[in-house]
């Protein structure tokens, strides 16, 4: 089975969580995009949801696709938010941002009643680490805030590369108008205390390390789809 089937069948069966009248948080990504046109296809056989997309790339496609959208303003309350993941370890704790919408990720999840992960099973991972861990940073004072999180990273044992998000030869700008660093930190054994430690340094908008938000994975591998819940933190 190709990568995009493996995503429409995780994208398939997260569609069979929503029902006629809820309120939807719409992820980014290309797994998500995936469930963007299956849902599509529901609205057009009569199926009546609303959706805030989080990104301006998802709303594009929705708005394409017949998917009819508001913002999370007229609706700061959502049923579910589906959205796709970089890394997904046993607890549930993802790494997201790999497409940039993180900022808009985490607040449309956090304002959600739930939240499903979508992806293939090659996002499975124990520990979080070997994708680029995203941080969105302002974009005033870029290499104090470099410096910071370095320092803030090397309290934790963690190092590894910090670069700079690119799109070409053009510093890659997220829809907030913020930059990324893509920090390769390898593993993340405490990803709350790197939490903690990159909300701390000012110039930090917010980081890809999603604790605690998805209560379900859907996760497609070749043999079939599985549906995975956290698995309780024995480190208390
Ligand atoms: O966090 C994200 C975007 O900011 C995406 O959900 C993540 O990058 C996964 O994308 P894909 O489904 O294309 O692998």
């Amino acid at each position: 089975m190709d990568a995009r089937t493996l995503k429409i069948e995780a994208a398939r069966v997260a569609l069979s969580h929503v029902h006629s009248g809820m309120k939807l948080g719409i992820g980014t990504g290309s797994t998500a995009e995936e469930f963007v046109r299956l849902l599509a296809a529901e609205v057009a056989g009569g199926m009546e949801i609303i959706g805030v997309p989080t990104s301006e790339r998802t709303a594009a496609l929705c708005r394409e696709l017949g998917v009819p959208l508001t913002t999370l303003d007229e609706m700061p309350h959502l049923d579910l938010t589906i959205d796709g993941a970089d890394e997904i370890d046993p607890e549930l704790t993802l790494v997201k941002g790999g497409g940039g919408a993180l900022l808009r990720e985490k607040i449309v999840a956090a304002a959600s009643d739930a939240m499903i992960v979508i992806a293939d099973e090659s996002k499975l991972v124990d520990p979080l680490g070997r994708f680029p861990l995203p941080i969105e940073v302002n974009r005033f004072g870029l290499q104090a805030t470099k410096l910071a999180v370095e320092t803030a990273a090397r309290t934790l044992g963690l190092d590894g590369a910090i670069a700079l998000r690119m799109a070409g030869d053009q510093e890659f700008v997220t829809d907030g108008g913020h930059l990324i660093l893509d920090a390769s930190f390898g593993r993340i054994p405490d990803p709350r205390a790197l939490s903690t430690a990159l909300h701390a340094v000012p110039g930090v908008v917010e980081h890809g390390l999603f604790i605690d938000m998805a209560r379900l994975a859907v996760v497609a591998r070749a043999g079939g789809v599985e549906e995975i819940t956290p698995r309780t933190n024995q480190r208390s």
